[in-house]
Parts: C-alpha cells; sequence; structure tokens
C-alpha cells in the first residue's frame, strides 16, 4: 500500500485506484516490436536536430580520417580515383542525409540526388528533407500542436477561464506557418548537406549500372550507391480513389475539413483522424479489424479503441471500403461494408482520406534492370549491412521495408556510413525501437507487447494501471490513462513498456533507454517517482495485475 503524496489518502495500484487518488497533471509488417526510436527527437527538433545537434565534424575537419575513407575510395592502377565519387545517395529524406552526412565525415567523397521541393510528392517532386520533414512527421506534429489548443480552450473553462466560445481558428494563417517552416527545414537540410560536404545532384536518380547514375540526363559514377528514396502513399483500387485524398494532400488542404472519412486504422489514420477530429470536424474512421493498430498490444488497442470513441471519433470497426461517390453538390459519399456485405454510406464528406498504408517509392529507379532483388510489395531486399543483391549497390530507410520510422532510417543510414567509409561493417540494432502514435489520446509503445512476451517467455508478470489524470478531474473531460509494464517472469527484466494518454511519446523515451539497458522490475522499483505527474506510475506499480504461466492467466488482477 502507498500513500498519495497529494490527498494523503492510501494508494493502491490496481486499474482504478489511481483514478481516485493519484493526483496526475496528465494524464506496425512491424508491429510495436522492439523497436528504437534514438533519433526522432533529433528528427523533430526542427531539423535543426538533423542539422546541428549530433551533425559530425565538417569534411575538412576530418581529413585526418581518410585513412578510413581507403575503404570505400576506388584507386585505379595508377592510385587515381576511378569513380566520381566513393558513394551516390539517391534521395535526401532521413536516412539518405543521414548516411551521406556522416559518410563524409568519415572522409568519403559523397553526392546526393535528390527531386525539386514541392509540398506535395510525386514522381518528379519532393525535396531535399524527405518525407519526414516535408510530408510527415514534422507538418503532422506541427498539426497535432495546431488541434491541440482546441481541446486546451474547452478544459481550461473549468479552471475558471470565462467561457466567451471556443476562439476560432484561422486555417489560412496555419497553413502560411506551416509552409513557412517546411521551407525553412528544406534549405536547413540543404546548408547541411553543403556543410558536410555533401554535393546536391537536383534530379531524378536512376541507376544505369552497378556504378553508374543517371541524373536527369547526365551520369556519374561511384564506387557505391546508396538508394534511400523512401516510399509513396498508395491507394486502394476502389471506384472512385481518384476522388481521394492520401497524406499528402491532406497536410496540404485549403481549409479545415467539416465532415472527413478516414479509411485505414494505422498510424497515418489514427492520428489525422485526431487532428480533423480536435479542429471540431465530424471524422469517420473505417477499419477492417475489430480494433485500428493491429500488432500493437491488445489491451493497448481495446483501451485506445475506448479512448478514440471517448474523444468524438465515429469508427467503423470491421468494415471495409467498397466505393467512393461525388454527390450532386461536390460533396463525397464513401460505402463501407461489413465482413457479411451489409452497406453503409457515410455522406457529405468533404473528403475521403487513404491511409492504408505506403509503398516503396521504386518506379524508374532501374533496379530490375541491373539486378537488385526486390520483395513482394516491391521493396528493396537487403542484407543484415543494408546490402542489396548487387553488391556495390546498398539501400536505407522505408524503400527496405523494415521499420518505416524516421529514427530507425536514420540509424540504418548512420551504420551504413560506418561500413563504408570508416570501414567498421556495422549492422543496425532493430532491438526495443520505440515508437509513437501521435493520434488523440497518444499512444507510445516499447519492446514486446503482452501476446510477444508470453508467446516468447511463456512466465509473464503484467502490471497495468488506468487512471483519470489529474487535469481532467476538474477540465470535466472523459479522457482516460492507461500504463502497462510486461515482465519476464524468470528473470524480472521488463520487456514491454505501453501507454495511452498525455504526453505518452515524451515519458516513453526514457523508458526506452531503461528497457534497451534491460532494467529489471526491482531495479525500477528504486526509482523515485515526479510528483505529481503522469510518468511515476510507471515506478509506483507494485500489484501485479496479471501472473502468467507456461502461456496461462494464473492469477486475477490483485
Ligand atoms: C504522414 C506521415 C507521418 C509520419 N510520421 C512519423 C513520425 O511521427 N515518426 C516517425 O518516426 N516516422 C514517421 N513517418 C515515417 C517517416 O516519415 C519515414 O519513415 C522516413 O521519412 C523514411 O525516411 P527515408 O530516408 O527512408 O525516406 P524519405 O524521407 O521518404 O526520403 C526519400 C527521398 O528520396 C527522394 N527520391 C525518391 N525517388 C527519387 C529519385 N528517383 N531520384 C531522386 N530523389 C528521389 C524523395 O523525394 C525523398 O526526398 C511518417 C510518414 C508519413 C507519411
Ligand atoms: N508516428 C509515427 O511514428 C508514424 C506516423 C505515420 C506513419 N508512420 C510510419 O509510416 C508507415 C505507414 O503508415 P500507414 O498508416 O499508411 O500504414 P499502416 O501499415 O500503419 O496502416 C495501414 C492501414 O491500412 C489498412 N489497409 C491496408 N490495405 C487495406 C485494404 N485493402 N483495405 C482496407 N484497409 C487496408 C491496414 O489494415 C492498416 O490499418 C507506418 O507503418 C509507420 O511505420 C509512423
Amino acid at each position: 500500500m502507498q500513500t498519495c503524496l497529494s490527498t494523503g489518502r492510501a494508494a493502491g495500484t490496481a486499474a482504478g485506484a489511481q483514478g481516485v487518488c493519484r493526483m496526475q497533471t496528465t494524464g506496425r509488417s512491424h508491429a510495436p516490436v522492439q523497436r528504437t526510436l534514438a533519433g526522432s527527437a533529433a528528427a523533430m527538433r526542427a531539423s535543426s536536430s538533423c542539422s546541428a545537434a549530433a551533425a559530425p565534424k565538417p569534411f575538412r575537419s576530418t581529413r585526418p580520417r581518410r585513412a578510413h575513407a581507403a575503404v570505400v575510395r576506388a584507386e585505379g592502377g595508377n592510385g587515381s580515383s576511378e569513380y566520381d565519387y566513393d558513394i551516390i545517395t539517391i534521395g535526401a529524406g532521413s536516412g539518405g542525409v543521414r548516411a551521406s552526412r556522416f559518410a563524409t565525415s568519415y572522409g568519403a567523397k559523397v553526392a546526393c540526388v535528390e527531386l525539386p521541393f514541392d509540398y506535395i510528392s510525386s514522381d518528379s517532386k519532393g525535396g531535399v528533407g524527405g518525407t519526414c520533414v516535408l510530408r510527415g512527421c514534422v507538418p503532422k506534429k506541427l498539426m497535432v500542436y495546431a488541434s491541440e489548443y482546441a481541446d486546451d480552450f474547452k478544459d481550461s473553462v473549468g479552471f475558471g477561464w470565462e467561457e466567451r466560445g471556443v476562439p476560432s481558428h484561422s486555417w489560412t494563417t496555419f497553413l502560411e506557418a506551416k509552409r513557412k517552416e517546411l521551407q525553412r527545414l528544406n534549405g536547413a537540410y540543404k546548408n547541411t548537406l553543403k556543410n558536410a560536404s555533401v554535393e546536391l545532384l537536383e534530379g531524378f536518380g536512376r541507376i544505369v549500372d552497378a556504378h553508374t547514375v543517371d541524373v536527369s540526363g547526365k551520369r556519374y559514377t561511384a564506387k557505391n550507391i546508396l538508394i534511400a528514396v523512401g516510399g509513396k502513399p498508395t491507394k486502394l483500387p476502389i471506384p472512385g480513389a481518384e476522388l481521394c485524398i492520401t497524406s499528402d494532400e491532406a497536410l496540404e488542404l485549403p481549409a479545415q475539413p467539416k465532415k472527413i472519412t478516414v479509411l485505414g486504422g494505422g498510424y497515418i489514420a489514427l492520428e489525422f483522424s485526431g487532428i480533423f477530429q480536435r479542429f471540431g470536424g465530424e471524422v469517420h474512421t473505417v477499419f477492417r479489424q475489430p480494433m485500428p493498430l493491429r500488432g500493437f498490444d491488445e489491451e493497448v488497442r481495446k483501451f485506445a479503441f475506448e479512448q478514440y470513441a471517448a474523444a468524438g471519433l465515429t469508427m467503423h470497426a470491421g468494415h471495409t471500403p467498397v466505393e467512393v461517390r461525388k454527390q450532386p453538390n461536390g460533396l463525397l459519399t464513401c460505402v463501407v461494408a461489413d465482413k457479411d456485405g451489409n452497406q453503409t454510406e457515410i455522406t457529405d464528406n468533404d473528403h475521403v482520406m487513404m491511409a492504408t498504408g505506403r509503398s516503396p517509392k521504386v518506379g524508374g529507379l532501374g533496379l530490375e534492370e541491373v539486378g537488385v532483388a526486390l520483395g513482394k510489395k516491391g521493396e528493396v531486399v537487403v542484407n543484415a549491412y543494408s546490402q542489396t543483391s548487387v553488391p556495390s549497390i546498398w539501400a536505407v530507410g522505408d524503400v527496405t521495408d523494415r521499420i518505416n520510422l524516421t529514427p530507425v532510417a536514420l540509424m540504418e543510414g548512420m551504420a551504413l556510413a560506418k561500413t563504408l567509409a570508416l570501414g567498421e561493417p556495422t549492422k543496425p540494432d532493430y532491438d526495443f525501437v520505440p515508437s509513437a502514435v501521435f493520434s488523440n489520446p497518444s499512444i507510445a509503445t516499447v519492446g514486446l507487447t503482452e501476446e510477444q512476451a508470453v508467446a516468447k517467455y511463456g512466465d509473464v508478470d503484467v502490471y497495468t494501471s488506468s487512471f483519470r489524470p489529474m487535469r481532467n478531474t476538474i477540465s470535466g473531460s472523459p479522457m482516460r490513462t492507461l500504463m502497462k509494464l510486461v515482465v519476464a517472469a524468470g528473470s524480472d527484466v521488463v520487456v514491454g513498456c505501453h501507454m495511452v494518454g498525455d504526453d505518452s511519446a515524451e515519458i516513453m523515451q526514457g523508458f526506452a533507454v531503461a528497457l534497451k539497458m534491460r532494467v529489471t522490475k526491482a531495479q525500477l522499483d528504486t526509482v523515485v517517482g515526479i510528483h505529481p505527474s503522469a510518468a511515476e506510475e510507471f515506478v509506483t506499480m507494485r500489484s501485479v495485475s496479471r501472473r502468467i504461466r507456461k502461456g496461462q492467466p494464473v492469477t486475477a488482477a490483485a
């Protein structure tokens, strides 16, 4: 039994007890498998991130490392370089920029090919910075921030702020501010490449042979070629697909949608559903499974499902998109069907958004012609060192469809720079990769789900806590928080950590460090909490909620 510092009342740790006493201030192909999100924060820190913070020393100052560069530098028999570059990278997104600039810092001569800038990607448009910076993490998170104010205004009333109506929001002002920021970031990334002595070749990169890249008609040679072209949104082949938008367009809408249907139950679907719902729109989210976010911990999925509903999302679970039609008034009808074929029409949508997955952007790259093996989804098949079936051609990031997250692309790029330019064959480490879904509420996770842990260890202890965050006691918001630890009972090592609730991404990053270091539950129990916070719950859960032995539950909740 613990004592609540705020109230002095005794606090249990079983689900629900915290809601009474604990005075909290706050509240995927690759499922949340063991992942690591080391550099995401870097990417989010306005690319100043990727630029300044963890940047290697500039090219010139690291020239003494040239000895290592001999590893990649191809020397002809007379000692002169056989190729124009040591490495040509195609794609200046998260993975390409990271690999290129670290390779030059290790002494390699590198060129990076990238398409001209546009907000919306196409076969001929892209931009230095790539998906994360221009059409992904960054603009998405800016939209999350913009939308969150709506809840803040509502919540403030319970705290005594006088209600004079929710302030109106200017979509145009936000869109302009967001575009300005993306242009700044695009420029900052170009500077990063320049400062790192990476030569930028603007145009469409196509591989001609194992050592030659064509950039919009001009040919360049390199000892090694790096494919870092990322992915692109896909659309379901249903009637009316051409009427639908994807995440690219969703980030560039000229006006706030009053009603929108979002197809898909993954990261992008739930994040954009949350954004448009918080802005006050009517949002319908359609997914095939009984619950969204397949691959996440089942308890987390169920809890998140309930919370999304409490936040105001209309969810069409177990439904498949059938057709999208334009109404005479210009609005859209989306027809969805359950597994028995019963159809529902969701009418009067300003937009229907397809968030049903992304595919590797390999079209026109010439990969099949040069013998680079591709997988079922068109992904570039690589070995543990990111090497393709052609020994001089390598690939990192989303185009390889391993774990499609920015920090993972950064890690893969970094490892490859070491392999190629430093002569240190380095494998990316996919253990304990955390991730977050910036939905409403947000979800963050690191390590194994309960189901994965039971399958792996058989004997597992699960600690859960569900409570109403302190802020919501007065704000009146119905939103609750779930925190969960999964412990391998035999070793006491914490193998999974999950949270649904405010600030979960910020909290999870620290726990990712602990889990990666193989923290035990007993060690977590020695950690003093920060009070009042939601995060302290992770170090004060004492009562086991479920004991699982040999794969079977043996104890009910304590
Ligand atoms: C809406 C959305 C939100 C996301 N949010 C998050 C998030 O919050 N956190 C997170 O970790 N991840 C997030 N992601 C995933 C993340 O953006 C990707 O994992 C990451 O950008 C992958 O980096 P990459 O280097 O592999 O490819 P990209 O960043 O896509 O870069 C590839 C680059 O190659 C260029 N290119 C392509 N073909 C050619 C060619 N032939 N010639 C020249 N250039 C070419 C493209 O223009 C692009 O700039 C999000 C993705 C989306 C779509
Ligand atoms: N916060 C983050 O870290 C973040 C945010 C956005 C995207 N991402 C990355 O980008 C990747 C792509 O995101 P995503 O949301 O497009 O993909 P996803 O794989 O997470 O979700 C795709 C969704 O589409 C559904 N779907 C696929 N085919 C379908 C069909 N034929 N009919 C109906 N539904 C179908 C799937 O069931 C799933 O719910 C993610 O997997 C993730 O790696 C990460």
